[in-house]
């Protein structure tokens, strides 16, 4: 059992968004049939110029269902609660999650837009990139412990100014949150600490790890594992040099790395390191199909009639005219034209960020090409210079 109360494990989660489903007929009165909570956050998409916008994303959380009443509709209940509630919120028009697992989500909408790598490797691995030296050089550390005062606001302006696409910022409560140090998840290890980057006298950037003690054989083999890396890839090749030379420490395990992180590349190949693991990162669903549409930029033109598949959120449903212009601007319009494509919601959600390729998701026989090439064209205009990051845990 937590040893710690109901409301410091709630701890960033605003008041207002935390729902529960409410009994009804011959069941215990005193227990909510299901849960769930939302984070407030931003998610980088693709902006114009091939930047960045960084939008409203509603951070879906702490979905529970209670045994007694699983498998009765009450998940789906309340992602269609979930979904009205986003709908009916001005500015908000997508959600996205990660997964406890992958089977749950897709139905409900869902589309898995990023990987996420975690990568081993042992201590003293060399990365190089000479390109980089001269500027990772200028970069100084410094050691702080995540439950200092002013680490929270100190990683949030991070993330807000080094967000690379796909990337998700909370709000202050939310940094709170994953500066708290609980018994339960310390279990005798030690807190995190975080080494943040600075130049000029400011922080450009931060990376936050735990480090486990062990001894075998009467040699160190501790690990430390990274849950937070930002900034420029110069400060983030700096301060990935400067976990590999802790001592004491034999294995650093970085997760939340993303599948085109330049890690790989500095270390070497996936053979230089001590293991890759691959794992699905951020599901994003599409609430308010045209304007989550038009709110990110184009990479090219585009003219096709989609004909959308949404249970539920049924405001999605039917066909839409996407016309994308060289500016990479684009409007969406309901039509009665003939469909161009036919295709469940969840996969524009999987393409929203630009990394899924439509067009491999149309050889695969998930989208239906119903005009040769439209699938191709729809992909182009999607597609994102750069692979989306991993997003972190909420
Ligand atoms: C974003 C997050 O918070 S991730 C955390 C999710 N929570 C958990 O994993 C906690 C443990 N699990 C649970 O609480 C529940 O089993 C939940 C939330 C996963 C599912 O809740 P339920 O109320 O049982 O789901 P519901 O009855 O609405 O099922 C909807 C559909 O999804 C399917 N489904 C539900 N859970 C799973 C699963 N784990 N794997 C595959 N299919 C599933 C159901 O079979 C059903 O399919 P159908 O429409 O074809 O009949």
């Amino acid at each position: 059992m937590p040893t710690a109360s109901t409301e410091e494990q709630l701890l960033g989660l605003p008041v207002d968004q935390r729902f529960a489903a409410l009994p009804e007929g011959d069941v215990d009165p005193g227990t909510y049939p299901g849960i769930y909570g939302v984070f407030p956050l931003t998610l980088a998409i693709p902006g114009p110029e091939a930047g960045l916008r960084q939008v409203p994303c509603a951070g879906l959380t702490w979905v529970g269902v209670h045994p007694d009443h699983r498998r009765r509709g009450v998940l789906t209940a309340m992602l269609r609660h979930h979904f009205e509630q986003v709908h009916a919120q001005p500015g908000t028009h997508v959600s996205a999650l990660h997964a406890s697992e992958p089977a749950i989500y897709g139905r409900h909408g869902y589309g898995l837009a990023s990987l996420e790598l975690e990568v081993s490797l042992s201590r003293g691995t060399t990365l190089a990139a000479p390109g980089l030296d001269e500027a990772a050089a200028s970069v100084t550390t410094r050691m702080s412990t995540v439950t200092e005062p002013d680490v929270p606001a100190r990683m949030r302006e991070c993330d807000l100014a080094y967000a690379e696409l796909g990337a998700v910022v909370g709000e202050q409560g939310y940094y709170e949150r994953v500066c708290q140090q609980l018994p339960e998840s310390l279990r005798g290890r030690e807190p995190s600490r975080v080494l943040f980057a600075r130049r000029d006298g400011a922080d450009v950037g931060f990376v936050a790890f735990r480090r486990t003690d062990k001894w075998e054989h009467a040699r160190p083999n501790g690990t430390l594992e990274v849950w937070g890396l930002c900034g420029a890839p110069a400060t983030r090749l700096a301060l990935l040099r400067r976990v590999l030379d802790f001592d004491l420490v034999s294995t650093v395990k970085v997760r939340s790395v993303g599948a085109d992180d330049p890690l790989l590349l500095w270390a070497g190949g996936p053979r230089a390191t001590g293991g890759i693991q691959t794992y699905d990162s951020l599901w994003v669903r599409l609430v308010d199909l045209p304007e989550a549409l038009t709110e990110r930029a184009w990479s090219a033109t585009c003219d096709v009639v989609l004909d959308v598949a949404d249970r539920a959120a049924p405001w999605n449903e039917g066909r839409w005219r996407v016309r994308a212009d060289a500016s990479g601007s684009a409007t969406v319009e309901r039509t009665t034209d003939d469909a161009d494509l036919r295709l469940p919601v969840e996969l524009l959600g999987a393409a929203y960020l630009g990394g899924t390729n439509l067009l491999g998701l149309a050889h695969a026989g998930l989208v239906a090409e119903q005009r040769p090439g439209a699938a191709r064209e729809l992909w182009r205009a999607l597609r994102s210079d750069v692979t989306p990051t991993a997003a972190v845990g909420f």
